[in-house]
């Protein structure tokens, strides 16, 4: 199967509604899976919803680099495409975490979250971190690239940056994601499928524009249309 372009990120608890969705998707669009399924649901539920879905593992773990190791092996037998740790736990946690993913079989990739989406300039200062927020995700994006990431988790008003300071060979995966007229909810650095895709965004993430359409996979569709 070529790698999808879209994930959609299925942030329920309610596992028939995820099948639904998963099933309103496939063939098109990979499957994210993260805390609020993965906690009432665990690495059984994955699988079950899964499929033969490419699965991005949104566990985002940050902790001491042998406990983020020990989580990165415990998670490869769900065989995800993909899983997630924070670039703010530092450059031994991302190696600690790419060297366990590698050894996976099949081996995972490693993405790095920068600086979440949900974050403007305002909130990093309280939380007594660097601003502007671009400057803090080139730092992260640096960081992580040293540790060897497979690829970075940053926003569509980050790509251009990132990319420069990164080079091409990572993916960049890009969530804030907000197709014309959407509610933007909780994400504060957002921007639509095709300015992403215009700044050179590799995947996009989108939950709550397919998750809480009337039709879901009519939704996912114009998505991964506007993306091209
Ligand atoms: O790692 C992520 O996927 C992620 C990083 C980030 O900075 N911002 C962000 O929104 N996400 C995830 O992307 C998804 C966005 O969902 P919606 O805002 O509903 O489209 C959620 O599952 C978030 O957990």
């Amino acid at each position: 199967m070529i790698p999808p372009r879209l994930y959609i990120a299925v942030d329920t608890a309610d596992r028939a509604h995820a099948e639904r969705l998963a099933a309103a998707v496939h063939g098109y669009a990979g499957l994210k899976l993260g805390s609020e399924f993965f906690t009432a649901h665990g690495p059984e539920g994955v699988r079950a919803v899964a499929g033969d879905a490419p699965v991005f593992l949104d566990l985002k773990f940050h902790d001491i680099p042998n406990t983020v190791a020990g989580a990165v092996r415990a998670a490869a037998p769900m065989q995800p495409c993909w899983l997630t740790v924070h670039a703010s736990g530092g450059r031994e946690m991302m190696a600690a975490a790419v060297q366990a993913a590698h050894r996976g079989e099949p081996p995972v990739g490693v993405l790095a979250v920068t600086v979440l989406t949900s974050l403007d300039d305002g909130d990093l200062s309280r939380l007594g971190q660097a601003t502007p927020s671009l400057d803090q995700v080139r730092r992260l994006a640096a960081l992580a690239a040293e540790a060897g990431v497979d690829g970075l988790v940053c926003s569509p008003r980050e790509i251009e940056v990132v990319r420069a300071e990164v080079g091409p060979d990572l993916t960049l995966v890009v969530p804030g994601i907000r197709p014309a007229g959407s509610d933007a909810g909780d994400q504060k650095r957002a921007a639509t499928p095709a300015d992403a895709v215009a700044a050179g965004a590799d995947i996009l993430v989108v939950g709550r524009p397919v998750t809480r359409a009337a039709d879901p996979g009519a939704a996912a569709r114009a998505i991964a249309a506007e993306a091209g």
